[in-house]
C-alpha cells in the first residue's frame, strides 16, 4: 500500500468519523458562535463608543458602548468554556479509537515495545488533533465575525480588508501541502537521526573495539546531512508562510492607514475606521497567525502519526522505514524491525547478539555455550549453515587448519606470484585447493576519492579455511586499507568481496569476521567482562581461562587478580590492551580474524605465541597485518603488497623471487649467499629482524619482554629513555 494511499484513506476515515459525530460538530458551532460573538463587539462597540458617544460629545453612551464590550468578552469567555468540553467531546473518541487499534496490535504482536511506543503516538495525534480543531474553529468564526462586523460598519471597508485576507489565505492553501511533505520529510528524518544515535551510543564500545568509528561516522554523517538537507527545504516554504501572513493580516493594516483619507472623504466615520482596525488587529491577525502556525505545523505532523498508526503492519513493508521517535533511544516501535543492536553489532563486527534473539540462533547457542575450550563451535555452527559455507565443525575446522610451523605449506599451496612489474592485478587463489574459499575476493579495488590512486586495485585473493596470510608491504601501501575492506569497513570501488560465500560488507559477513586493530580497546570493567565482549552468551571460565593461557594474557590476568579483578584500561601498557583485545578475539566465534598491527606492542616471543594460538584456533583463517620478519615467516602465505611488484606465495617462494620483498626484509641480497639456498637459510628471526627493513621492522622499540608486564616495564623504560639492553 503507498503512502499517498494510506492518506487518501486516511482523509476518508476522517471524514466519516466527523460525520458519525455530526451532534457534536453542531454543539462546537454554537459555543463557538457565542465564543467568537465577542468578535463582532471588538471593532462594533469600540466605533459606536466613538461616533454616538465621545466624539458627539456623550460620554455616557460611549462608556456603555465600551461596557457592551466588557459584558461580550464575559460571555466569550463562558462561550469558550463549552468550546472546551465540546472539543473534548470530538477528540476522546478519537484517541478511543487509537488506543484500541493500537493495543490489538500490540496484543496480536506481542510486541510490549511497539505497544508503549505507539500508545505515545496516540496522545501526540490527540494534543494535535484537539488543537487543530481549536484552531481552525477559531479561524472561521473570528473571520466571519470580524467580516459581519465590518459590513455593519461599513461595507467599503470590505474593499480594503477582505482582498488581501483573501490573497493571504490563497498563498497559504497553496503551500499547505509541498508544506506538509516538507515537514514530514524533516520529522521522518530528525525520526531517524535520533534512532541513528540511539543506536550508536550505547554501542561506543563496540564501535571502538572493532575499529568501526569512520564507518559509523559516515553513516551517521549522511543522517545529519539528511536532516539538515529536509530543515532547509522546510525553512525555504516556511518563508513563503510568513508571506502569506504578511499579505492577509499585515497588509489591511497598512491599506486601512494609507487609504483613510479616502474611506473619510466618502463617509466612513472615524469610529468605523478605528473600529475596522480593532477587527484586524485584535482578531483577524492573531486567529490568522495561529491558523498559520497551528495548521502548517501540527496538521502534517498529525498525517504522519496517523497513518502509522493506522497502518496494517504487514500491508506496508515499505512503512519501516520511517521511524518512529519513542522518546526511549533503543525501544523497536514498529513491528518487523529488527531490534537496534542488531545492526550496531554488525557495524561493530560482533557476532551479531541480536540475531541470536532474532532469528533462528537460538536452537545453536546452548550447543556453543556448553563447547569445551579449544572445541569451540564455531559462529552460528549448524543454526545457520546453510547461510553461509564456512563448513564449520570442530573436525572440519581441526582438519582444516594446519600450523605453520609443522606444515608450512597450507592446504592448497599457492603457485608463487613473484614480482610482476606490468601487472597491477597478481592472482593470488589457491589454484590448487580443492575446497571453498572462506574469504574471496575477485578484482577488488579501492580509492579513497574519485580522483585518487587505487590503493588497492584489482587485487584477486582466495583463502582456504585455516589459511594463515601475512601482509607485508612498505608503511603507506594499504595494509590497513585491505583489512578494512574485507572487514566491510570500507566499500571496494571495483570488484567483489566475499567472505563464507556471503557478499562483503554485509551484516551477516560481519558477524564472521573479527578486526584488531593497532590501537587495542580495553574498557573499564571487569577483565572478564573485557573478554567476553564480542560474546554473545557468557564466557565460562575454564574457557577464559584456556583462552589467556593460549595467548599468553595469564602474567596479566593473575598480576591484577583473576578474571573478576576490575581493569583500569589507562594504567595497562599498550602491550598489555593489546594482549586482552587479541584474548577477545580468540574467545570470539568470527572463524576469520583479521590482526591489523594487533601485536605491535608485543615482543617477538609474545607475538609469536598469540599467532600460533589463532593458527591454532580450530575453524580459523587468520590474515595478519605483519610488522616483523618472523610474523611473515610462521604464516603459510605471505602478501606483499607494493603497488605494481604486489606479490603472492610463500616466505620462501617470495624470498627466492620478488625483488620487492628481498628488498623489503632489508638488503636480503646482501645476506642470502647464493640464490640455490634453501629459506630456512634466513636463519633465526632474531639475525633478520635485525636487519629488517620499513614496513617488516622487528626492532620497533619493544625489545624487551618476558610477559606483558615486564613488556609493559621496557616499553615505560624505553619512553622514559631507560638504559634497556636487547634480549633475546
Ligand atoms: N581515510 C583516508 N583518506 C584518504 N587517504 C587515506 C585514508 N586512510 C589511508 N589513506 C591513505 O591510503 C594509503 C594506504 O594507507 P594504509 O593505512 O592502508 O597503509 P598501510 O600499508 O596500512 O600503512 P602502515 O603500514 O603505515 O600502517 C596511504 O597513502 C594513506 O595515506
Amino acid at each position: 500500500m503507498s503512502q499517498g494511499t494510506v492518506t487518501d484513506g486516511i482523509y476518508a476515515r476522517g471524514l466519516r468519523f466527523l460525520g458519525a459525530r455530526w451532534r457534536v460538530l453542531v454543539r462546537l458551532g454554537g459555543w463557538s458562535v457565542l465564543e467568537t460573538g465577542q468578535t463582532f463587539l471588538t471593532g462594533y462597540a469600540p466605533a459606536r463608543a466613538l461616533d454616538e458617544g465621545f466624539l458627539a460629545g456623550r460620554p455616557g453612551v460611549g462608556l456603555a458602548w465600551l461596557g457592551v464590550a466588557g459584558i461580550g468578552v464575559l460571555v466569550g469567555a463562558w462561550g469558550t468554556v463549552r468550546v472546551y468540553a465540546a472539543v473534548a467531546a470530538l477528540v476522546e473518541p478519537l484517541r478511543d479509537v487509537l488506543v484500541g487499534r493500537v493495543v490489538e496490535r500490540g496484543v496480536r504482536e506481542a510486541d510490549a515495545g511497539a505497544l508503549s511506543g505507539l500508545t505515545q503516538q496516540v496522545e501526540i495525534a490527540r494534543d494535535t488533533f484537539a488543537g487543530l480543531v481549536m484552531v481552525s474553529r477559531s479561524f472561521v468564526f473570528t473571520a466571519v465575525g470580524a467580516v459581519a462586523g465590518l459590513a455593519s460598519l461599513d461595507p467599503l471597508l470590505l474593499l480594503v480588508v477582505v482582498p488581501p485576507l483573501v490573497a493571504g489565505l490563497g498563498l497559504f492553501a497553496a503551500t499547505l501541502g509541498p508544506l506538509a511533505r516538507r515537514q514530514e520529510e524533516f520529522l521522518v528524518a530528525d525520526e531517524a537521526l535520533a534512532e541513528g544515535l540511539g543506536r550508536v551510543c550505547p554501542g561506543l564500545r563496540d564501535i571502538t573495539a572493532a575499529g568501526a568509528e569512520d564507518r559509523v561516522a559516515a553513516d551517521t554523517g549522511r543522517l545529519v546531512d539528511t536532516e539538515q538537507r529536509a530543515a532547509y527545504s522546510l525553512a525555504r516554504w516556511s518563508v513563503l508562510r510568513v508571506v502569506s501572513l504578511a499579505l492577509g493580516g499585515q497588509l489591511p493594516i497598512v491599506l486601512l492607514l494609507a487609504c483613510a483619507p479616502w474611506l473619510l472623504a466618502r463617509g466612513v466615520t472615524t469610529g468605523a475606521l478605528v473600529g475596522a482596525l480593532a477587527y484586524v488587529t485584535q482578531s483577524l491577525l492573531p486567529a490568522l497567525r495561529n491558523l498559520v502556525h497551528g495548521l502548517g505545523t501540527s496538521g502534517s505532523r498529525l498525517v504522519v502519526v496517523l497513518r502509522r498508526l493506522v497502518r496494517e503492519p504487514a500491508a506496508e513493508p515499505g512503512a519501516e522505514q520511517s521511524v518512529v521517535r519513542t522518546g526511549s533511544h533503543g525501544a523497536n516501535p514498529l513491528p518487523g524491525r529488527r531490534p537496534v543492536a542488531h545492526d550496531l553489532a554488525v557495524a561493530a563486527g560482533a557476532p551479531a547478539e541480536s540475531d541470536a534473539r532474532d532469528d533462528d540462533l537460538t536452537e545453536a547457542r546452548p550447543a556453543d555455550r556448553h563447547a569445551e575450550p579449544g572445541h569451540r563451535l564455531a559462529p552460528h555452527a549448524g543454526a545457520r549453515a546453510a547461510d553461509h559455507e564456512c563448513d564449520s565443525s570442530p573436525t572440519e575446522a581441526a582438519t582444516a587448519h594446519t600450523p605453520a610451523r609443522e606444515a608450512p605449506h597450507d592446504p592448497g599451496t599457492s603457485p608463487t606470484k613473484a614480482d610482476t612489474p606490468h601487472s597491477t592485478a597478481p592472482h593470488t587463489t589457491d589454484r590448487n585447493s580443492t575446497r571453498a574459499a572462506v574469504l574471496s575476493l575477485a578484482s577488488v579495488s579501492f580509492a579513497y576519492g574519485p580522483a585518487a590512486t587505487p590503493v588497492v586495485d584489482r587485487l584477486d585473493l582466495d583463502l582456504p579455511p585455516g589459511a594463515h596470510l601475512a601482509v607485508v608491504g612498505p608503511s603507506g601501501i594499504g595494509k590497513s586499507t585491505l583489512t578494512a575492506l574485507i572487514a566491510g569497513l570500507l566499500h571496494p570501488t571495483g570488484g567483489r568481496i566475499r567472505l563464507c560465500g556471503l557478499p562483503v560488507p554485509s551484516p551477516d559477513a560481519a558477524a564472521l569476521r573479527v578486526l584488531i586493530p593497532q590501537e587495542a580497546y580495553v574498557h573499564t570493567g571487569t577483565l572478564a567482562e573485557n573478554l567476553g565482549h564480542l560474546r554473545p552468551d557468557p564466557v565460562p571460565e575454564p574457557e577464559l581461562l584456556a583462552a589467556a593461557e593460549a595467548v599468553g594474557l595469564t602474567p596479566l590476568l593473575e598480576a591484577l587478580g583473576g578474571s573478576r579483578a576490575t581493569v583500569d584500561p589507562a594504567a595497562l601498557s599498550a602491550g598489555e590492551r593489546q594482549l586482552v583485545a587479541l584474548t577477545r578475539a580468540y574467545l570470539s566465534y568470527a572463524p576469520l580474524v583479521l590482526l591489523d598491527e594487533a601485536t605491535c606492542h608485543l615482543d617477538p616471543q609474545a607475538e609469536e605465541r598469540a599467532e600460533r594460538a589463532f593458527a591454532s584456533r580450530p575453524g580459523t583463517t587468520l590474515v595478519v597485518v605483519a610488522h616483523r620478519i618472523s610474523s611473515a615467516r610462521r604464516a603459510g602465505r605471505v602478501l606483499l603488497m607494493d603497488g605494481p611488484r604486489t606479490a603472492y606465495g610463500t616466505h620462501e617462494e617470495l624470498v627466492r623471487d620478488s625483488r620487492a620483498y628481498r628488498e623489503l626484509v632489508g638488503g636480503w641480497t646482501a645476506v642470502v649467499p647464493k640464490r640455490s639456498e634453501p629459506a630456512l637459510s634466513l636463519g633465526d628471526p632474531d639475525r633478520v629482524d635485525a636487519v629488517a627493513g620499513p614496513g617488516l621492522s622487528g626492532d620497533r622499540g619493544h625489545v624487551v619482554a618476558h610477559g606483558p608486564v615486564g613488556q609493559a616495564q621496557a616499553s615505560r623504560d624505553l619512553r622514559d629513555g631507560g638504559p634497556l639492553g636487547r634480549e633475546g
